[in-house]
C-alpha cells in the first residue's frame, strides 16, 4: 500500500478545494496530506463534505485512504486563508509545506508527491525567489536539469527550458542542455512508460527549424550536432522539425513524445487538446513528482466549480510509475562530449 504526499499548494486557490474533494472518494493508496489542518476544515465546511483527518505516523502501516478521511502532516499558514485572497504572509509556508513532502518522499516515508497548484506571483512579491515546483523541488533534490513532462492520454509534450522569459530562452538552448533533456525524457519513457525504444520527435527553436540557417541558427549550430551524437548512441530521434506542423496528426503517429524547446511551444498545444485531464511530470529527480495541469482558478475557490480531474490523473498517474519502478528497464544514458 503505497503512501502519496499530497500538497495543496495556494492556500487562497482551489487546491484544498481539490484535496477535500477528492478525499470524498477511495483511493488506493494513503493520501498523507501536507497543509494547515485549519484551511481544510474550512475549505470542506464552505463546500459542505465531510472530513476527518489523522495525524501521519510513519512507524504504522500505510492504510488505503477512504471516504472522508485524510493523513495530515499539519503545516501551519500564518494567517487564515480566504478564498480567492492572496496573502504573501503565507508565501513561506506554501514553500515549506513544498519541502517537507519533498523530504519525505526522499526519506522513504511516501512513494510519490502528488502537487496542487501554488501561485508563483505572490510567493515572489513576499521575497522568495520561485520560478515553479519544477525548478524548486530540483533544487531542494540537488538536481541541476530537470526536465517538465506533460501528458494526456494521447500526446506527451516534454520542455528543453521551463519557467523562463522568452527572451532568456535562446541562450538557455545550449549542447549540454539539449543533451539532458533529451536524455533524461528518452531514460524516463523507458522507465516510467515501458516504451522499450522512445521516437522522440524534437521541435526547433526558429521558424521554419530555421530555415536553413536564414531564420536562426540554433537547429544547425546546436541541435543538429547534439541530435546526430544521440543517434549514434542509438537514440530515435527525429527532427528538429518546425514547431509549427510538429503537432499535426501524422507526425504524432509515429512518435511517443515531442520535445519542444520552451513553455508554450509545447503546453499551447497540449492544453488545447486536453486541459483538465493532463498531468505534469518532473523528470530527473530521485523523486516521482506529479502534478495537475491547472493553475490557482482563484475566483473558483470556495464555489464548489473547481474540477477535480486533473488532480485524479495525477494520483492515478504517480501509483502507475511507482509501480513500474518495480521493473527496471533503464540503460546506461550516453554522455554529453562537452
Ligand atoms: N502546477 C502549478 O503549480 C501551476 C500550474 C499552472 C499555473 N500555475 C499558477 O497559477 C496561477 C494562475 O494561473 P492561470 O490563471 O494562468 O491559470 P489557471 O489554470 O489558474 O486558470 C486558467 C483558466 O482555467 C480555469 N481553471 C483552472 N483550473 C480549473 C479547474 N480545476 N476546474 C475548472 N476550471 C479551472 C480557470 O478558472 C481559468 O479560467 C499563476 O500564478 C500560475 O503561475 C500553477
Ligand atoms: N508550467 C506548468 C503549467 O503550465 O502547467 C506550471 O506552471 C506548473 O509548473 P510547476 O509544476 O513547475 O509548478
Amino acid at each position: 500500500m503505497p503512501r502519496l504526499a499530497l500538497t495543496p499548494g495556494e492556500p487562497a486557490g482551489i487546491g484544498a478545494d481539490l484535496c477535500v474533494t477528492i478525499a470524498q472518494q477511495p483511493h488506493p493508496a494513503e493520501l498523507v496530506v501536507f497543509s494547515d489542518p485549519d484551511l481544510l476544515y474550512s475549505r470542506a465546511a464552505q463546500l459542505g463534505v465531510p472530513l476527518t483527518l489523522t495525524p501521519f505516523d510513519r512507524n504504522a502501516p500505510a492504510r488505503a485512504q477512504q471516504p472522508g478521511q485524510l493523513t495530515i502532516v499539519a503545516c501551519p499558514l500564518v494567517a487564515p486563508a480566504q478564498p480567492g485572497v492572496l496573502n504573501p504572509a503565507n508565501a513561506a509556508a506554501v514553500c515549506r509545506s513544498l519541502a517537507q513532502a519533498c523530504d519525505a518522499c526522499l526519506a522513504g516515508d511516501c512513494a510519490a508527491l502528488v502537487t496542487a497548484p501554488v501561485h508563483k506571483g505572490i510567493i515572489n512579491a513576499a521575497g522568495l525567489p520561485f520560478s515553479g515546483h519544477t525548478e524548486f523541488l530540483a533544487e531542494r533534490c540537488h538536481v541541476a536539469q530537470p526536465v517538465m513532462l506533460l501528458v494526456t492520454p494521447t500526446l506527451r509534450v516534454a520542455l528543453v527550458t521551463t519557467h523562463l522569459p522568452l527572451r532568456a530562452v535562446a541562450d538557455a538552448i545550449t549542447p549540454s542542455r539539449l543533451h539532458t533533456a533529451i536524455v533524461t525524457l528518452d531514460q524516463s519513457l523507458r522507465r516510467y512508460f515501458g516504451i522499450m525504444s522512445p521516437r522522440l520527435l524534437v521541435c526547433g527553436l526558429n521558424p521554419h527549424a530555421g530555415e536553413d540557417g536564414h531564420l536562426g541558427n540554433e537547429e544547425r549550430d546546436i541541435m543538429m550536432p547534439v541530435m546526430t551524437a544521440l543517434r549514434i548512441a542509438g537514440l530515435d530521434l527525429h527532427g528538429p522539425v518546425p514547431a509549427d506542423t510538429a503537432f499535426i496528426p501524422s507526425r504524432l503517429a509515429t512518435i511517443d513524445a515531442v520535445l519542444a524547446m520552451y513553455h508554450d511551444q509545447g503546453l499551447t498545444v497540449l492544453k488545447t487538446q486536453g486541459f483538465g485531464q493532463a498531468v505534469n511530470i518532473t523528470l530527473g529527480l530521485p523523486i516521482i513528482r506529479t502534478s495537475v495541469d491547472h493553475g490557482t482558478a482563484l475566483t473558483l475557490a470556495g464555489t464548489g466549480q473547481a474540477n477535480t480531474s486533473s488532480l485524479e490523473s495525477a494520483l492515478a498517474l504517480a501509483l502507475e510509475m511507482v509501480a513500474s519502478v518495480n521493473t527496471p528497464t533503464m540503460i546506461a544514458a550516453p554522455s554529453h562530449p562537452e
